[in-house]
């Protein structure tokens, strides 16, 4: 194989000039990301994926009449690299943001009955845009409404480049600023669990800051809620590969690689079963277990980090009714087992009834249970959070499970997420798990990809498109000298994703 032709038809009269070819390994956000910056700075790419499909963690897939997301992916106004990155493949119209954020969340435990909430903002300066919805948030008693708006002061004022925060665990340093279990429950574990994918305990502060700091306390519309409303494929896999053909990369799918390896001059050689690509430049987007599997060695210092980063599951539960039942796009639950629920139904296509998605993140307990067992958890569950699915069918009932959803955002973990940048002149990492600040997320992966881009072309010598991603380069590394692109400070506004984030019945 070699860049410059595709089956159906040649990219270009003009062969890639030597010098200029770049393989990128693996096709989710990451690396599809870092292929379409590459190209479009006029260098050759193949871009190879394992799977027969771009998108990797967030893609869809037919059951029956139903189009399915493996699990609801939701961002935030914030989230400016992965905004950028809809844009780049022309999607963003197919994936809006809400005006304004505006979160329901459901309490069913109150003795009293079911009880609604909203989390919203006004039109107010920071942090005054979230002072009425705080004050009057019900299921906070007023004395912990008070605290929690000193501890978001507190957060707000802690400095995101202090490597100390990363050695700290969130749940802790909530306690020490007067948090009540009960404010961790009802607010900062309602939004935390779905961006982190972890509970307030088992966080890295330095994460849990980031995401509070961005996304509710560095611009009055940094938490409005985005997302798809088509499923992720048609973005992730069909808009995502039409603009890589339009930018001239070859794209690969069912193409595994098995090897990368360094010729000594500089080029690189990347073995799949069929075959060898030689490039100029490697981006290995692939998850941090893959990467370690093949690094060459001598490429990181310490390799073994990146098996240091663990995983964390998520459980999403499909529930199709034969009527409406929820009225509202999504909302979030307390007192319940069940986290967010999403209405999927016109992204999924279905024609009759509504189709229902719970988003379960942290679902250690449930993530290898019996697809019967998690029906009749769940059910139950829905009935007493929707009361208009006491009197509705349930048409279908299946789950999808992703068990390493994302890197565990352990308190530490930030000593392991190497930077783009490798030892290895040539070879660049992107992919969520990498050094770029953010949980694991879409706008992690989509940063990581230009970060790894952006570290590529310097190497080969070419400019950085005009109207790439700005990131800010960072100087913090695992490998000295180097200077990878790590923590890119938002160019305007920024944030996080919630995860199984946004609809009340
Ligand atoms: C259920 C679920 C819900 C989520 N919800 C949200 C959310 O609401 N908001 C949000 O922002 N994020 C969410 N995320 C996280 C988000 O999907 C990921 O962080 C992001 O998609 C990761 O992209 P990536 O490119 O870094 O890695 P991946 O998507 O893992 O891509 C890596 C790719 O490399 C390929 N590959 C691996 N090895 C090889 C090889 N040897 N050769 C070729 N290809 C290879 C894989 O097949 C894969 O396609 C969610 C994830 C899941 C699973």
């Amino acid at each position: 194989m070699s860049h410059g032709t595709r089956s159906e038809e040649p990219l270009t009269d003009e062969p890639v000039p030597a010098g200029r070819r770049a393989v990128v390994v693996g096709g989710g956000l990451a690396g599809v990301t870092a292929a379409l910056a590459l190209a479009d700075a006029g260098v050759g790419v193949t871009l190879l994926e394992g799977r027969p499909r771009l998108g990797g963690l967030a893609f869809s897939f037919r059951r029956g009449d139903l189009t399915v997301d493996n699990g609801q992916h939701v961002y935030l106004r914030c989230c400016t690299a992965y905004r950028w990155f809809l844009d780049r493949i022309g999607g963003a119209a197919l994936a809006p943001v809400q005006d304004r954020l505006d979160v329901p969340v459901v309490d069913v435990r109150r003795p009293e009955g079911r009880r609604l909430g909203r989390l919203r903002r006004d039109a107010l300066p920071v942090p005054l845009h979230l002072g009425r919805s705080l004050a009057t948030y019900p299921h906070l008693s007023l004395a912990d409404r008070a605290r929690v708006g000193r501890a978001a002061l507190a957060l707000n004022g802690l400095d995101l480049d202090d490597p100390a925060l990363d050695d700290q665990d969130f749940g802790s340093w909530l306690t020490a600023h007067g948090q009540s279990p009960r404010a961790v429950e009802a607010l900062w574990d309602l939004v935390g669990v779905a961006t982190l994918n972890a509970v307030a305990g088992d966080a890295s502060l330095a994460l849990a800051a980031m995401v509070f700091k961005t996304g509710l306390l560095s611009d009055p519309s940094a938490a409005d809620i985005g997302w798809a409303r088509v499923p992720l494929g048609d973005l992730h896999d069909g808009l995502a590969r039409k603009a890589l053909d339009s930018a001239g990369v070859r794209t690969e799918v069912r193409t595994r690689v098995t090897a990368v390896s360094a010729h000594g001059d500089g080029r690189w050689s990347v073995r799949m079963p069929d075959g060898t690509i030689e490039a100029d430049a490697v981006v290995l987007a692939v998850p941090q277990r893959e990467a370690y599997d093949l690094l060459p060695a001598g490429a990181l210092d310490a390799p073994e980090r990146l098996l240091g980063i663990g995983t964390a599951p998520i459980l999403n539960v499909h529930v199709v009714y034969d009527r409406p039942v929820l009225t509202r796009p999504f909302l979030a639950a307390l007192g319940t087992p069940v986290q967010w629920v999403f209405d999927r139904t016109e992204a999924s296509g279905l024609r009759r009834g509504q189709y229902l998605a719970l988003s379960q993140s942290v679902a250690h307990d449930d993530i290898d249970a019996p697809v019967a067992a998690l029906r009749e958890r769940y059910l139950p569950e829905l009935r007493r959070l929707l009361p208009r699915t006491r009197g509705a069918r349930v048409e279908d009932f299946f789950v999808t499970r992703e068990r390493t959803a994302t890197f565990a955002p352990a308190p530490g973990v930030g000593r392991l997420r190497p930077g783009a940048r490798t030892k290895a002149p040539g070879l660049y990492l992107a992919g969520a798990w990498t050094a770029t600040g953010w949980p694991a997320t879409m706008e992690g992966a989509v940063r990581s990809g230009v970060g790894a881009a952006d570290a590529a072309l310097g190497a080969l010598g070419r400019p950085r498109p005009r109207h790439l991603f700005a990131l800010e380069e960072a100087a913090r590394s695992d490998v000295p000298g180097t200077g990878p692109l790590t923590l890119g400070r938002r160019p305007e506004g920024t944030g996080a994703a919630l995860r199984g984030g946004p609809g009340e019945g």
